[in-house]
């Protein structure tokens, strides 16, 4: 896999629908089952298959820090194949801009024998990490940061003791998933208690539990905001990884918002994505939504109407649910989503920017916004080396003529092939 590197700006024009979208699209594997599949693949003693693991920049940046670490990652082949044993430094982790492997890598380098330094992108440097940093330094690891955020650099004994810690994950439940995912490796595993605002995006939470227990771990999650984590082996299995249902989001709106019907395959019946809730979202937003055994299907039904959603389990649907916001025929509210601030970029400014740009009314708020939908223009949109800002442009392009990304490269952080599958979907059927 490549794409490590942060990709050269490429502006792009972005296509307007011609008529209602038919397509079906195929969507490679979840970003977040794939960095959680290799971590977890890189804690045993042994080897086990990924089938079906995502190949973009976050889950290559993932591969590449753990290769450093000295764990053999084979991601040729359809089905990867990860050989854990015991880590060794010196080593550097380029983060990039993946919030999963700035918060899922050092706990498990912290068992390394050795020095391991961490930074990424410049945007990246400005993304939460304070609590994670006091959380390992209270668990016993040597960790020496200029600030609360990258760059960074742990000094591993080669065993981290564990225990309890106390962390605030308002601005990111990736803090939480970052403890929990090593601590089998910790002497005394670990209990994470979590103190302060609500935690967001509860269903990768579940994820990490959920993935934890199918690698052998015992995980008790009984307590609301309290974690506990056994110290033991990880056994070496075979994952298998479903698509992205958040990568699915764009596609599914081009059938929203053109009054015409898009099938993604695969789309499991029980998931801990947090993608599963554009089935009611997309329902929300006046479609017409149906799953099978074809996989997700949506149908525009030629109206768009404005919704009121706590989107704080989901934050990462939000670019792209209020790019169909700014379409719809009413307001929205879009609440629960203030730790957005920490994402990519400050999502509630960008969006704010730019769908204002685009001629939508918006008002930012503290923890959202509210989107008053207007007649729009086309114009460059700023995409601030946000994935899903590139998708959410993308969307409105459907319905906007002259709409232009100032960069579309980076949807290869979750999504190399978003120009060619967007192309594609709108070449079926027109
Ligand atoms: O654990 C994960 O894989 C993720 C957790 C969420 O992070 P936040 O809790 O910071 O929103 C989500 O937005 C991100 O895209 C992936
Ligand atoms: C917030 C996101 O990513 P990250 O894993 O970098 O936090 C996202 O993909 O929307």
């Amino acid at each position: 896999m490549t794409h490590t590197r942060a990709p050269e700006a490429a502006r792009w024009a972005a296509p307007s629908a011609t008529g209602p979208i038919r397509a079906t699209v195929d969507l490679p594997g979840s970003k977040s089952m794939t960095a959680r599949a290799l971590l977890l693949s890189a804690a045993t003693t042994g080897t086990s298959g990924i089938d079906g693991g995502l190949a973009a920049r976050d889950t290559a940046l993932m591969a590449a820090g753990l290769r450093a670490l000295g764990i053999d990652v084979d991601d040729d082949a359809r089905v990867w194949s990860v050989t854990g044993r015991p880590l060794r430094g010196p080593a550097h982790v380029d983060c990039g801009l993946a919030g999963t492997v700035m918060r899922f890598l050092p706990s498990l380098a912290a068992t390394a024998r050795g020095s391991v330094s961490f930074d990424g992108d410049p945007h990246a440097r400005t993304r939460p990490m304070g609590p994670l940093l006091r959380a390992l330094t209270a668990l016993g690891v040597t960790v020496e940061a200029e600030s609360a955020s990258l760059p960074f650099t742990l000094y591993g004994s080669g065993r981290v003791t564990g225990g309890e810690v106390t962390v605030d994950a308002s601005s990111s439940s990736q803090l939480v998933s970052g403890l929990l995912l090593s601590a089998p490796r910790f002497d005394r595993g670990i209990v994470v208690r979590h103190s302060g605002p609500p935690v967001p995006s509860a269903p990768h939470i579940r994820m990490t539990v959920d993935m934890l227990r199918a690698a052998g771990a015992h995980v008790d999650d009984a307590d609301r905001n309290v974690w506990r984590v056994e110290p033991g082996e990880l056994t070496a299995r075979q994952w298998t990884i479903e698509p992205d249902l958040s990568n699915a989001a764009p596609f599914l709106a081009g059938a929203v918002i053109t009054g015409g019907t898009v099938t993604v395959p695969g789309w499991p019946h029980t998931t801990s994505q947090p993608g599963d809730a554009l089935r009611e979202l997309f329902t929300g937003l006046g479609a017409d939504v149906r799953r099978d055994q074809d996989g997700l299907t949506v149908t525009g039904t030629g109206r768009v109407t404005g919704i009121d959603a706590d989107l704080s389990e989901v934050g990462e649907l939000t670019p792209v649910v209020a790019a169909v916001c700014a379409v719809a025929d009413s307001p929205s509210r879009l609440r629960g989503i203030g730790h957005l601030r920490g994402h990519e970029t400050d999502r509630i400014a960008a969006l704010a920017t730019e769908l204002g740009k685009l001629g939508t009314h918006v008002t930012e708020e503290t923890d959202g916004l509210t989107i008053t939908p207007r007649p729009l223009r086309g114009t460059v949109v700023e995409t601030y080396a946000d994935h899903r800002m590139a998708q959410a442009a993308a969307v409105i392009g459907l319905a906007v003529p002259d709409v232009e990304l100032s960069d579309v490269a980076c949807t290869s952080k979750t999504l190399p092939e978003f120009p060619e599958l967007w192309t594609r979907m709108l070449g079926t059927g027109h």
